[in-house]
């Protein structure tokens, strides 16, 4: 049975999942049994469609890549234009909510709200936006339980790399006691650029180009994106009601070219940090530029990848490494959610 989306926001991540899903579908349908059919998109930059037998995907790229809007998609009968993100979220005949909108690292709307929505009206929610997770963790686990609906956020740490499945699948069992790493592409990939003497500037920009940065820059490099992934990772993997005031955070835009040349000359780099410790009921947790020597794992990760180490009492430390952000690898983590969602889907109806 066909599995029908609605995109709530359709920028970097969003299409990145609309191109995955056009160019494997075939895959998808026979190795997992996912046949997914776009039926709406409303964004606020491009416009927004909707038709309960679907959209054709390969005409809706097209058309954003051509346009930058969805004006020019096709009229045939049966489209609906114009409506905004609650009315398609309530209205439409969708399955599941993709929502990627930017985050808002102060209120986490209006995904908090899609999200309320989504869940009151029945219907599953994916998401790579960090604000719900961090924000409502608790009462929006809760609201889709009672509703008997799912909601995926694999993707808010970490981009396409199993961060939040792997721990909570794989390593359960564990006490995970703390949980190090560098959580960022856009810093770490800056931080990388600057020891190669390009600027801050141009090396930012490029992050921006290339689908790392969030809409607004300045929550990752002053620490805002980071520490929302910290209290997700407290809350999620730790099971510790950790609140964003409670974290320290500093972000990197203060490192000079002067501190990373002096840090090389010293057998140093700097590492923008993310560190959660939870031991006798106590629990810390800070995000911080720090200079690790050469020898330490975690200053060998480069560019846009990102790291995690969980230090697990049974397992010992278990180290994941990969991209933390990108077009196709949060679309991927998209994917991931909604493979799991319709084997669930798949399971009821039998
Ligand atoms: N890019 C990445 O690598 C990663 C991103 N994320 C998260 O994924 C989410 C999406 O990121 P990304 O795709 O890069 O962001 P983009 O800025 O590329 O896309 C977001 C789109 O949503 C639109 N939008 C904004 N508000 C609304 C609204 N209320 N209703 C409908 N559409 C809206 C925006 O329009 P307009 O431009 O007009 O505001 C824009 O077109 C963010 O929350 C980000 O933090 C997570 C992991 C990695
Ligand atoms: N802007 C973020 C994207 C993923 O969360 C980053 O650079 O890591």
């Amino acid at each position: 049975m066909t599995h029908k989306l609605a995109f709530v926001g359709f920028g970097v991540v969003g299409s990145g999942l609309a191109e995955i899903l056009l160019d494997k579908q075939d895959m998808l349908a026979n190795q997992v049994g996912l046949e997914a059919e776009i039926v709406a998109i409303s964004d606020l930059n491009l416009g927004s469609i909707y038709h309960p037998d679907g959209l054709n995907l390969q005409t809706l790229l097209d058309v954003v890549e051509e346009d930058n809007s969805l004006e020019n998609y096709p009229e045939h009968p049966g489209l609906i234009r114009g409506w905004d993100s609650l009315q398609t979220i309530r209205q439409t005949n969708a399955d599941t909510i993709v929502e990627v909108t930017p985050t808002d690292v102060e209120t986490g709307q209006p995904a908090i709200d899609h999200c309320r929505e989504a869940f009151q009206n029945k219907k599953n929610l994916i998401t790579t936006n960090k604000g719900p997770v961090a924000l409502q963790y608790k009462e929006l686990s809760a609201l889709a339980e009672e509703n008997g609906v799912g909601w995926g956020f694999e993707g808010t740490v970490m981009s396409g790399t199993p961060t939040l499945r792997m721990p909570t699948v794989s390593l359960s069992g564990n006490t995970i006691n703390e949980i190090r790493g560098i959580l960022n592409g856009t810093t770490n990939f800056i931080l990388s650029k600057m020891e190669e003497d390009m600027t801050y500037d141009d090396a930012l920009a490029q992050a921006q180009e290339r689908g790392y940065a969030e809409a607004d820059p300045t929550s990752d490099v002053e620490g805002h994106d980071i520490l929302y992934k910290v209290v997700i990772l407290a809350n999620v993997v730790m099971d510790v009601p950790l609140a964003k005031d409670e974290v320290e955070c500093q972000g990197m835009k203060d490192l000079t070219a002067e501190d990373i040349d002096e840090a090389k000359s010293e057998g140093k780099r700097w590492k923008l940090l993310a560190r959660i410790t939870h031991q006798d009921g106590k629990v810390q947790a800070s995000v911080k530029p720090e200079k690790l020597s050469l020898d330490e794992s975690l200053s060998s990760v480069m560019g846009a990848t990102n790291a995690i180490t969980y230090e697990c009492d049974l397992s010992g430390p278990i180290t994941v490494t990969g991209a933390g952000a990108g077009r196709l690898e949060t679309g991927f983590s998209l994917l991931t959610d909604l493979i799991n969602m319709n084997k669930t889907r798949i399971y009821e109806m039998r």
